[in-house]
């Protein structure tokens, strides 16, 4: 039997009522079973949308009017909130930014994992969910005579000029405006995407929220930055306490950030930061969490799931500067750590030894290759931990864990669907889950962390 016809047309104006939200932050509302996703609406609330998108299993509207406000509705504090496509979640209470993402990791485990009985704990949050972020990447433009910086417009490349974002660190929106005004000062020209034409591309900041240093990096297309000494000294003078200025190449026609050349303009090519007692040593190119509240409970949680007692051997893949390998070796006998970026591994090395700790080892490669090696070498973890990026671990590194038979696995994720997909694969491999606790690193927005850990079966 075919499937009917969608009950409404683009261009309708119709009443609807919301009964959920998708991980997106979008309002769910049915029309006769058939669903329609309304950007700012909520749960529980009723309003008139245009319908805007018709699909054959499911639209899209624009939300005109509430007629029914949810009590979890809030006056978004940010002027640009809705031009701006930085947070999607600031119309709602931050209760129910909590409450959503753990929903989401459930339906996850429920949907994807078939895992319906796994405990996925209440999210933890903030005291203070904003002004978090500890490194900032913005875009720059050109206006006339004038530089703007700001994110992007929602689906384009439109700059949306701000003061201030209420999830950047003040010392990364003082930077940024203090990089912007001196270099149109001496005229540096913005980078042109469509014309691949002109210099400045982004200014990135990275702040140390434990220490107060910053580091500065100015990504220019061209090889040369213009006024680069004058430029430098007058940073320095607007801001003494920058510890790194840093120049960067990205010559390609591309949406990466970060070019292959760096170049230190000015002091070290690190900043330091701390997490609890260990300090990390953190250069441009490599990974940081950008929460560092957030990531002290994530850490202390995948502690408490690993469970160390001394004496064991641990691997941790995807490791960073070595963030999650420094937390487990003051707990372990021996750390293993495995990370693609060669300048991280760089780092990690230069962490273990600035916090004076020598039972960390760490590989440069891609953990799927290092992992069967390290298995013909005769490594015998007791615990391996896998922080990997969005799109989750790769098949033949899942394949190496269920063979070298650990007693215990801690996934650290920022993805649920994909830790949903490869927690399912550990199980049919012997593993057991145990419980999912999510951490919400990025509040205002859609994305959620999460710790979860399984034992062997
Ligand atoms: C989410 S980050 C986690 C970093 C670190 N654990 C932390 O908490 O700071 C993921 C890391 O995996 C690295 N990576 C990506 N693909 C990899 C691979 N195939 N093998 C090893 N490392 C990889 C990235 O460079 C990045 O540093």
């Amino acid at each position: 039997m075919s499937k009917p016809a969608p009950p409404v047309q683009k261009n309708d104006t119709i009443e609807v009522t919301f009964e959920d939200l998708t991980h997106e932050g979008n309002g769910v509302g049915k029309i006769d079973g058939y669903p329609l996703f309304v950007p700012y609406a909520l749960p529980g609330e009723t309003g008139k949308v245009k319908v805007i998108k018709v699909k054959k299993n499911f639209g899209f509207g624009k939300l005109l009017d509430v007629t029914e406000a949810s009590q979890d509705r809030v006056d978004p504090p940010c002027p640009v909130y809705v031009q701006c496509g930085g947070c999607q979640l600031q119309h709602m209470s931050y209760q129910l930014q909590l409450d959503m993402k753990q929903k989401q990791v459930k339906d996850a485990m429920h949907k994807i994992a078939h895992l319906s009985d796994v405990p996925v704990h209440p999210t933890i949050g903030m005291e203070d969910p904003w002004y978090y972020r500890n490194k900032v990447q913005i875009p720059v433009g050109q206006d006339g005579e004038r530089l703007k910086a700001g994110f992007y417009r929602k689906r384009s490349h439109e700059i949306i000029e701000m003061d201030t974002c209420m999830i950047q660190d003040e010392h990364n929106n003082r930077m940024v405006e203090a990089v912007r005004r001196i270099a149109e000062k001496y005229g540096v020209e913005a980078y042109n995407e469509e014309k691949h034409r002109g210099v400045l591309r982004h200014i990135m900041v990275r702040t140390g929220q434990t220490t107060g240093d910053v580091m500065v990096v100015m990504v220019t297309r061209t090889k040369q930055l213009p006024y680069a000494e004058q430029i430098v000294e007058e940073i320095r003078e607007t801001y003494p306490n920058v510890k790194s200025i840093v120049h960067n190449v990205n010559s390609k026609k591309t949406n990466v950030i970060l070019g292959d050349k760096t170049t230190v303009l000015y002091g070290d090519d690190y900043i330091v930061d701390r997490i609890g007692d260990i300090e990390f040593k953190i250069s441009p190119k490599s990974f940081y969490q950008v929460n560092p509240v957030q990531t002290k409970k994530l850490y202390d949680q995948a502690l408490a799931y690993a469970d160390l007692k001394g004496h064991e051997t641990v691997i941790d893949a995807y490791s960073g500067i070595g963030t999650i390998s420094l937390f487990l070796a003051q707990q372990a006998k021996k750390v293993y750590g495995v990370e693609i970026v060669a300048p991280a591994v760089t780092d990690a090395k230069k962490n273990a030894k600035l916090n004076g700790m020598n039972n960390a080892e760490f590989f440069v490669g891609e953990a799927e290759k290092v992992f069967p090696w390290w298995k013909s070498q005769g490594l015998d973890p007791d615990v391996i931990v896998v922080d990997p990026p969005r799109k989750g671990c790769d098949e033949e590194l899942l394949k190496a864990m269920i063979e070298m038979q650990p007693e215990k696995i801690v996934y650290v994720s920022c993805s649920p669907s994909t830790l949903a997909r490869d927690l399912r694969i550990l199980e049919d491999g012997g593993f057991e889950t145990q419980e999912v606790q999510p951490v919400d690193m990025f509040p205002q927005t859609g994305h959620i962390e999460n710790v979860a850990w399984l034992k062997r079966k």
